[in-house]
């Protein structure tokens, strides 16, 4: 498919009667405000959000308190700040030198650059750093646990960093994100000798995945276009179950048609219910991802359906909120290693992203090393990364109890390279008994993870292993998923129903007759082997 600059553009809509396509404060204060907000008195941002420390600004909750006949939306309304907003973001070619002069403003539809490659969305940097990193993170600090809109989602939170144009009218969101970084204490103890192991639960989460994350900024956009009147009709994505979950959930929330283009036989039951429970319109397509990804680039460039898959760089710009959040959630400390399942490849970038933001405005001074881990069954950035970055080829994706990365052909593949290089990253891989085995073994500790993050937990015990990474260094493992999308694989495991895998933490359920000695039997022998050795 050739892309002419890549603005959306549609014969079919010339032909037909689609619409035309040619057109293409507030302020968080546990301490003392920093200086620099002087200069902004007429903030940036509204007051609905903001409480302050100081006596005679301190907030009154019967002032405050929201009207009988108000939602939170109208209630936001009426906090919102008259000032003009001095913050901006635009589409840039990605990684562009610094004579490119191509941009796009969020209100075109674009996906690729002039040149065809991806597009990221820059931020006015000089606009943000007008406001300290101590004046960032209090005010996002501020909003946690508020009910405020659109403050409580752990995205919106962060909303001068995503998208600081749109009005917060527009927005759909379901409060995601604000996700738990779990303390995996007996894990980390048990099987790597670590006792400073978190795992950051992205996929406890509105639709079980990270996708949420990002989805929230580009149906919100969405969201905005069609009240600009611009030419979507609906919004579709090829999908291994996850995109197509949270696609599906946040157009239903906002009354937009959604379009899901899955691989046949390929997802889960449970993320395939999802898309259909949401109503939306449902494509299971003889091929694999990479082939429904080629076919939804192909049907988005004809039709007036935006393109939701991470290509479209605004979901980036949802998911490195993540990051920002595990900074957030240690009190701003750096964590050493970060590691990341990786597929389509859009979140190691943003990721990358989000924590390269905090340091150049000055939240932190640093950044983690990032890891990405590949399935072995579909490892293209694996096989580049050993090859010393020397020829990317893209690879047959073969079948993985892994399957929402089971993708050969990433579209990010571009943004991942970058986001490891600039983070003295290290790409990792797991076989299918590897992965099965580390997923068990988190499980039997208390979690409930999907075998995504069962990569991603391999990728850590073979870094621990060989002395990459050390016994007491803070490291953060991302489940992207939740568990209870796959529990058809940990069925499998546990009756050991799967070919050529030795299933070695299996624990299937044991069949007793139902007599009172034969309940005792296996009890006391079950207790006999528990009991401690004297
Ligand atoms: C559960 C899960 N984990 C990890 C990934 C990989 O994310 P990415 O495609 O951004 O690399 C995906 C999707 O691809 C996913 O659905
Ligand atoms: N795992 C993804 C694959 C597509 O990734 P995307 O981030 O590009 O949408 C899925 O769940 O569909």
């Amino acid at each position: 498919m050739a892309y002419s600059c890549s603005l959306f553009h549609s014969s079919l809509a010339s032909k037909s009667n689609f619409p035309s396509l040619h057109h293409q404060n507030h302020r968080g204060f546990n301490r003392p405000a920093p200086t620099v907000i002087s200069c902004f008195s007429s903030s940036t941002f509204d007051s609905s959000s903001a409480t302050s420390s100081s006596s005679n600004n301190s907030p009154s909750p019967q002032k405050d308190r929201r009207h009988a006949d108000e939602n939170i939306r109208d209630e936001a309304r009426r906090h919102r700040s008259t000032a003009k907003n001095t913050l901006s973001a635009k589409y840039v070619p990605f990684n562009a030198g610094p004579d490119s002069t191509e941009s796009y403003s969020l209100d075109e539809i674009v996906y690729r650059s002039c040149s065809g490659g991806l597009l990221d969305v820059q931020h006015d940097m000089e606009a943000l750093r007008k406001f300290d990193g101590a004046y960032w993170r209090d005010l996002f600090d501020s909003r946690v646990g508020k009910t405020t809109w659109p403050y409580r989602s752990g995205v919106w939170s962060k909303k001068e960093w995503l998208l600081p144009e749109i009005d917060p009218d527009d927005i759909v969101s379901a409060f995601e994100g604000n996700s738990n970084l779990f303390w995996a204490e007996r894990f980390g103890k048990q099987f790597l000798g670590m006792d400073d192991l978190w795992v950051k639960h992205c996929g406890i989460s509105h639709t079980g995945s990270f996708k949420d994350l990002g989805m929230t900024v580009l149906v919100s956009q969405v969201n905005r276009l069609r009240k600009l009147k611009r030419p979507v009709v609906g919004v579709g994505c090829a999908s291994t179950g996850d995109t197509s979950a949270a696609l599906s959930a946040y157009c239903a929330a906002a009354g937009i048609p959604s379009i899901v283009f899955l691989p046949a036989n390929k997802i889960s039951i449970a993320q395939l219910v999802q898309p259909i429970a949401n109503g939306a319109f449902v494509l299971s397509i003889d091929t694999d991802f990479d082939g429904c990804m080629k076919l939804i680039r192909e049907v988005t460039s004809e039709l007036p359906i935006y393109l939701a898959n991470s290509l479209n760089s605004l979901r980036l710009e949802g998911q490195k909120t993540a990051a920002i959040e595990i900074l957030q959630q240690f009190n701003w400390q750096v964590p050493d290693w970060v590691i990341v399942p990786g597929g389509n490849l859009g979140n190691i970038y943003a990721f990358y992203k989000g924590f390269k933001m905090c340091q150049e405005l000055g939240l932190v001074d640093r950044i983690p090393r990032l890891v990405c881990a590949q399935a072995a069954n579909a490892n293209p950035l694996y096989m580049y990364y050993k090859s010393g970055w020397s020829e990317f080829k893209a690879v047959k994706a073969n079948t993985t109890f892994a399957s929402a990365i089971q993708i050969g052909d990433p579209v990010s593949i571009d943004r991942a390279v970058y986001a490891l290089k600039n983070s003295n990253g290290i790409v990792e891989e797991a076989t299918e008994d590897e992965l099965m085995d580390a997923m068990a073994q988190a499980d039997s500790t208390g979690m409930f993870i999907c075998p995504h993050t069962g990569v991603a937990l391999t990728a850590l015990m073979k870094l621990r292993n060989s002395g990459i990474i050390g016994a007491g260094v803070r490291t953060v493992v991302v489940s992207t998923a939740h568990g209870l999308k796959f529990t058809q694989s940990k069925v499998d495991y546990h009756s050991k129903e799967i070919p050529d895998m030795a299933c070695r933490f299996a624990n299937p359920p044991m069949q007793v007759k139902a007599d009172f000695g034969s309940v005792m039997d296996v009890l006391m022998k079950y207790l006999g082997d528990k009991a401690p050795k004297l």
